[in-house]
């Protein structure tokens, strides 16, 4: 087994052009098999923290190692090659329009060479479970944007991934829906998938028992490492 850490932010900065730093002197680390959740308001930085895990940029200075490599040695190849251990759910989906629902979600098993009939037995099993059932067929731009959201999600997970990075995976869905969502990713993460989950709902955040970080002013700071689950209450005041 490998006990390297997965991430490792070492004294990381990013600035975008020559504006000032959007994350300042980052240090972390995530184990293989952890989950984090990571809070901050909009425009603290959470999105550019998980493109940085992404590979979509590289830190302005420091180090990131990712998979026990420092992605400043990688070439394309390699980069391409990390990626495919890393799922990745979009804020804004990305999913391909003139492709089902199916289909986008079928991507990454097909380019791994799986049989197709097994292929579309795996993703409408998953489909299902995440409530679409029903739209298999469906086009991304005929979903609303809580299918859409649940498609990209289920695209992002169905290659059981090594890393799973998601940006606002619940943002566009009801408490419920989201709360199962969260719960699937537990499922993968008791399988040993790593996760990040930026989110603004902290009172979402606040059910599960994951460590949390919080950007602030660009700065990655570790608020809670072992939350207590509250309990069921008669009224949210209580
Ligand atoms: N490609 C870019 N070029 C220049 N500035 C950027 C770019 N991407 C993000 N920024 C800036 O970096 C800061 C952090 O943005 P980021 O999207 O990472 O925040 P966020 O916490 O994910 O916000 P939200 O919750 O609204 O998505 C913001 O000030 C934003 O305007």
């Amino acid at each position: 087994m490998d006990f390297k850490p997965l991430v490792r932010f070492q004294d990381v900065h990013l600035r975008y052009g020559n504006g000032p730093d959007v994350l300042h002197q980052v240090n972390l680390t995530l184990e293989p098999g952890s989950f984090h959740f990571m809070v901050g308001p909009s425009g603290a930085g959470k999105s550019s923290l998980l493109r940085l895990m992404y590979l979509a940029h590289r830190p302005t200075t420091g180090r990131l190692s990712l998979f026990g490599r420092d992605v400043s040695q990688l070439d394309r190849k390699e980069t391409s090659m990390l990626r495919r251990r890393i799922g990745i759910i979009f804020q804004d989906f990305r999913l391909l329009d003139h492709l089902t629902a199916l289909e986008n979600v079928a991507l990454p098993l097909t380019i791994t060479g799986m049989p197709l009939e097994k292929v579309r037995r795996n993703v409408s099993e998953l489909l299902s479970w995440v409530g679409l059932a029903d739209n298999l067929d469906s086009k991304p731009p005929t979903l609303s944007g809580g299918q859409q959201q649940r498609v990209a999600i289920a695209r992002a997970v169905i290659g059981r991934p090594s890393l799973l990075l998601a940006d606002e995976p619940t943002g566009n869905l009801d408490d419920k829906i989201a709360e199962r969502l969260l719960f699937l990713f537990e499922e993968l993460n008791k399988r040993g998938t790593t996760i990040v989950v930026a989110s603004h709902n902290e009172a979402l955040v606040n059910r599960f028992n994951h460590p949390v970080f919080k950007i602030i002013n660009g700065e990655v700071r570790l608020i809670r490492s072992a939350p207590v689950i509250e309990q069921n209450t008669e009224s949210g005041a209580a």
